[in-house]
């Protein structure tokens, strides 16, 4: 008994002797004498600090174990016993049933003794979580999107305002909002003020429409054959009273009254090249234009000189 009375703490007459708190338990006294055995009650060290915390300063519910004085008869060293206090057990099970459920985590838990243990034991208090906005009404609305800094014409139109638009004129032009609100345009054929001068053509009178009658295989060129024509010829032949309407371009003469409902740049344009050598007009207005793939089909024959008529007659037959 002695060694272990000595490792309990117990082997000196002022240890015999009641700690100043009567009511020190031996686990508290190895834990002051015993430095070997620290690092395997570490965390039940915690759990007793973390119990003394949470419990009342009066009352303790550990079962405590006094000493009783005991002397052996042959005048050896006391011997002390222990006795479990009776009402602390008692007063434990009062406790015991006082207390809720068990609870996650476990009270003497390593989880529990890190968090914050200043409330007394009781049911632990679950914070309610932040609520969050889950649904679409608890959102917040997102930032109004960024107005650009434009300006909308009186006209109402969201195109360049400075400038002509392209092969349409300025907008509006030539078209009437009538009483009905639609936009109809005042005349299908007519020009707009535009500096292209296109117009309106036709319907059926596309360029993809003259394009379809080229490939049909038509007779658009008015004649059955390839002549020599002499300028009074073409003089001649100028869309008038019901007279052919020819043009010349580049020594070649071509029919152009066929084309004259499917010229883009009008009738009226085209006519100025009736009845006489169109090349400079052609020129100056779309040089772009491949003259000879637009009017290949029209092709009436070559411009001979007044006086070449029977000199050519060769060459006439040589383009045949
Ligand atoms: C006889 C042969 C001619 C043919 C095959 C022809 C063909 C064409 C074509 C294909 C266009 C559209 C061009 C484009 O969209 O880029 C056009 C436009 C035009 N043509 Fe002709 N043309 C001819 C003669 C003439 C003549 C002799 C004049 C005037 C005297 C003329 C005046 C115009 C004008 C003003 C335009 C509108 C230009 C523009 O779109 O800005 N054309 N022509």
């Amino acid at each position: 008994w002695t060694p272990m009375l000595s490792f309990l703490g117990f082997g000196t007459r002022q240890q015999q002797q009641p700690a100043p708190v009567a009511e020190t338990t031996a686990r508290d006294d190895n834990k002051k004498e015993d430095p070997r055995s620290e690092d395997k009650r570490s965390t039940s060290s915690e759990d007793v600090e973390d119990r003394r915390s949470r419990s009342p300063p009066s009352g303790d519910s550990t079962p405590r174990a006094t000493p009783a004085d005991t002397k052996p008869a042959s005048g050896a060293a006391p011997v002390p016993t222990f006795s479990l206090n009776s009402n602390h057990e008692s007063d434990s099970e009062e406790e015991e049933e006082d207390l809720p459920p068990p609870s996650f985590p476990a009270m003497n838990s390593a989880q529990r003794a890190s968090a914050a243990p200043s409330h007394p034991r009781g049911p632990p208090t679950l914070k309610p979580l932040p609520v969050q906005a889950t649904r679409p009404s608890q959102l917040m609305p997102p930032p109004p999107r960024p107005i650009p800094n434009r300006t909308i014409p009186a006209n109402g139109s969201l195109r360049p305002s400075n400038g002509p638009l392209p092969n349409r004129g300025p907008p509006g032009a030539g078209l009437k909002p009538p009483t009905g609100g639609l936009l109809v345009p005042q005349s299908i054929a007519s020009k707009t003020p535009n500096p292209r001068q296109k117009v309106l053509l036709k319907p059926g009178r596309s360029p993809l429409d003259w394009a379809t009658l080229l490939k049909s295989g038509s007779n658009l060129s008015g004649v059955d054959r390839l002549h020599r024509v002499t300028p009074s010829q073409l003089k001649f032949a100028n869309g008038r009273k019901g007279r052919p309407c020819w043009s010349s371009y580049q020594g070649k003469v071509y029919n152009i009254g066929t084309y004259l409902e499917y010229h883009p740049g009008g009738e009226g344009e085209l006519r100025r090249a009736a009845g006489k050598d169109g090349e400079k007009l052609f020129l100056d207005v779309h040089p772009w234009v491949n003259w000879e793939n637009m009017l290949g089909e029209c092709l009436v024959g070559i411009t001979v000189g007044e006086n070449d008529m029977a000199a050519n007659a060769s060459s006439l037959e040589d383009m045949d």
